[in-house]
């Protein structure tokens, strides 16, 4: 189990701002054998703060990482698997060069690092690939690359920020199967994200962060249940005014008027609904992440 707790982070200022940028106020949250944890929030919440403290790039000024009970030391953190948001590949250098190189500062002999390597480039499609160099590879590619030298040593956590970013549907899938096999196989894996569907289909567990600090973090299911259903429904046509009072938002789309609302009297609703026009939908829903995320840090 990788636990995190109470990380506090301030970044030096300069000249214009002494006081410098508190960036991390207090991160903590759990990961588990075998869980997919997704990591969200606006841009400048703290993600990629909290894991490079975790991969050990960073110092935090308090709180502590532990890994299996214990604090997280150098030769944890080697066997750990990392895609730091800076990317980190040799451009000159070959694909399949590069994960077995990778394999090897990780460890691993030569031979264990080249049947790595062949497994992932079969696994991650890039066989057509292997002898190019990486400056030569398009950005999914170029991510599969990345992906690979993240997994070549078998890591026993995967760290990865914003491992989705920027890749065409199919890559997204090969990415997703990749982390997936990893996760069933008792990996816990963290990964930023702001494609929140991904995260919501991907995901055991989410943490949404904002300004440093964590306002959400569980299942989805919890989060699901703190935020509580909607109730969605869709006239045609109504009578103007029909929805005033009502602890809603309405939107208007054509001859149509969908009115979502997290309260009330649902029978006094669709009587109200009825009378107005002609009811096409009248149904609870429950929350998407996104709705979850923008009711979590509004
Ligand atoms: N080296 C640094 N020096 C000063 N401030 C920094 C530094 N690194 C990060 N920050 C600030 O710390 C805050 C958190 O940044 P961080 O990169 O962790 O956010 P993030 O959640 O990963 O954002 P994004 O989604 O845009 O990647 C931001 O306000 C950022 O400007």
């Amino acid at each position: 189990m990788l636990e995190i707790s109470e990380l506090r982070k301030r970044f030096a200022g300069g000249p214009e701002s002494p006081e410098g940028k508190l960036a991390l106020d207090g991160i903590g949250f759990t990961v588990r054998q075998g869980e997919m944890y997704g990591f969200v929030g606006a841009n400048g919440a703290g993600k990629t703060t909290t894991m490079r403290i975790v991969m050990g790039v960073l110092q935090a000024d308090a709180g502590a990482v532990t890994w299996q009970g214990r604090p997280l030391t150098y030769a944890d953190r080697r066997r750990f698997g990392y895609m730091p948001e800076e990317r980190g590949l040799y451009q000159k250098m070959r694909v399949a060069e590069q994960i077995a190189y990778f394999g090897r500062l990780h460890g691993l002999d030569q031979a264990a690092a080249q049947k790595a390597t062949d497994d992932l480039i079969e696994r991650l499609g890039l066989g057509e690939r292997r002898g190019d160099a990486v400056e030569s590879l398009s950005l999914g590619n170029q991510q599969r690359v990345q992906l690979a030298v993240a997994l070549v040593h078998d890591p026993e956590v995967l760290i990865l920020d914003e491992p989705f970013s920027g890749l065409d549907p199919l890559a997204v899938e090969t990415l997703a199967t990749a982390l997936q096999e990893r996760c069933r196989g008792g990996v816990p894996v963290i990964f930023s994200s702001h494609q929140l569907d991904l995260v919501e289909r991907l995901c055991d567990s989410v943490g949404i962060v904002a300004s440093g600090r964590m306002v959400a973090t569980g299942t989805v299911g919890d989060l699901r249940a703190a935020v509580g259903r909607t109730l969605r429904v869709v006239v045609r046509d109504p009578a103007p005014g029909w929805a005033d009072g009502l602890p809603g938002e309405i939107a208007v789309r054509g001859d149509r008027h969908e009115l979502v609302v997290t309260g009330g009297d649902d029978q006094d609703i669709l009587r109200r609904a009825m009378k107005a026009g002609q009811v096409e939908h009248f149904g609870y829903e429950q929350p998407t992440l996104t709705e979850i995320f923008k009711e979590a840090v509004a």
